[in-house]
């Protein structure tokens, strides 16, 4: 075949099946690893982890090996084992790194850590630059579910969110939770703050990214209301939301598992993450 080949690809992609998606992960924590063994089991065929960005000095020990995944701590070695699009799972500092430099490359990108969005300049930014690349930042529904009513409900006169997130004192420690409740000695719930979209997912990086998600999907982040709550009678990772709108309300609870490798984050996070890599490529999306 008569084919020039950029020698930092070694995969001719005229070779793939049309609809393979060749994934480059940034971050290879409880939702990183999560999707790539969820892409194992649901893509075979159709997508496929071709590379790992990791921080500089760490290791991993990948779910698959295959002698073309590139492990790597810098993103030009990921960009080029020919990656159609990067997914971001590892916090708001590697947005700031690499989110500009994916969207420059011409590649889409599916933004797990939603809260860096409520840094408004930031989000201006990745606007810009995704409109300027003619590329798509994808934010997944998350841990949360009902963000598809909250975005029709915004041409339906929505007036009113209401964000909830109840978690156990575990899935708080190391936050600033610290400093506004004595986690360690509570029996029983405590609301620990209210404020809003953007104050909520700014304090909490790690915990509050559903905050930023409902927001930017309703009302935007400084009229979307949080409530954040540290309860030792719950083992699981509650999601509330309540909504008003011209066209009706909403009243939804989602009583997530969180993921056993890092109770801060629900299990549901990474199979939302699949949905949209899939939602790419489908004949019919809902
Ligand atoms: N949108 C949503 O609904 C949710 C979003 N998240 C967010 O997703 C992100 C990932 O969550 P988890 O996997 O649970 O966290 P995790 O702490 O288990 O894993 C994050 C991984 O990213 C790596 N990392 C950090 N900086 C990096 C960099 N510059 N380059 C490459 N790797 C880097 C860390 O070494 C770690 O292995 C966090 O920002 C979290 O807050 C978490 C849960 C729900
Ligand atoms: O996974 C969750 O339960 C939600 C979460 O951590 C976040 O919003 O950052």
């Amino acid at each position: 075949m008569n084919m020039k080949q950029d020698p930092g690809h070694e995969i001719d992609p005229t070779q793939r099946p049309p609809q393979m998606q060749r994934i480059g992960l940034i971050g290879y924590g409880a939702i990183g690893r999560a999707v790539h063994e969820l892409l194992l089991i649901h893509a075979t065929g159709t997508a496929t982890v071709a590379g790992i960005l990791i921080p500089p000095s760490a290791s991993i020990e990948p779910a698959a090996q295959n002698e073309s995944l590139v492990v790597t701590d810098r993103l030009e070695t990921l960009l080029a084992a020919d990656i159609d699009i990067v997914v971001e799972c590892a916090g708001h500092s590697a947005v700031d790194a690499y989110a500009v430099d994916v969207l420059r490359a011409g590649l889409d990108l599916v933004l797990v850590s939603i809260g860096a969005l409520a840094d408004a300049e930031r989000e201006q930014r990745l606007r810009h630059e995704a409109t300027a690349a003619g590329r798509q930042m994808l934010l997944p529904s998350g841990a949360i579910g009902g963000i598809d009513w909250i975005g029709a409900a915004r041409s339906a006169g929505l007036s009113e969110v209401l964000y909830r997130s109840r978690k156990s004192p575990l899935a708080w420690s190391g936050t600033d939770a610290e400093q506004l409740v004595d986690l360690a000695s509570l029996t029983s719930a405590a609301i620990f703050f209210r404020g809003t979209a953007r104050e909520a997912a700014i304090r909490f990086p790690r915990n509050a990214n559903v905050a930023a998600t409902v927001a930017l999907a309703g009302l935007g982040l400084d009229a979307t209301q949080v409530e954040l709550i540290a309860d030792p009678a719950t083992r699981h990772n509650v999601h509330e939301i309540e909504a008003d709108s011209a066209g009706g309300s909403m009243s939804a609870r989602i009583k997530g598992m969180p993921d056993p490798g890092n109770p801060k984050t629900s299990l549901m996070t990474a199979h939302s993450v699949l949905r949209t890599i899939l939602h790419r490529r489908t004949a019919m999306v809902i």
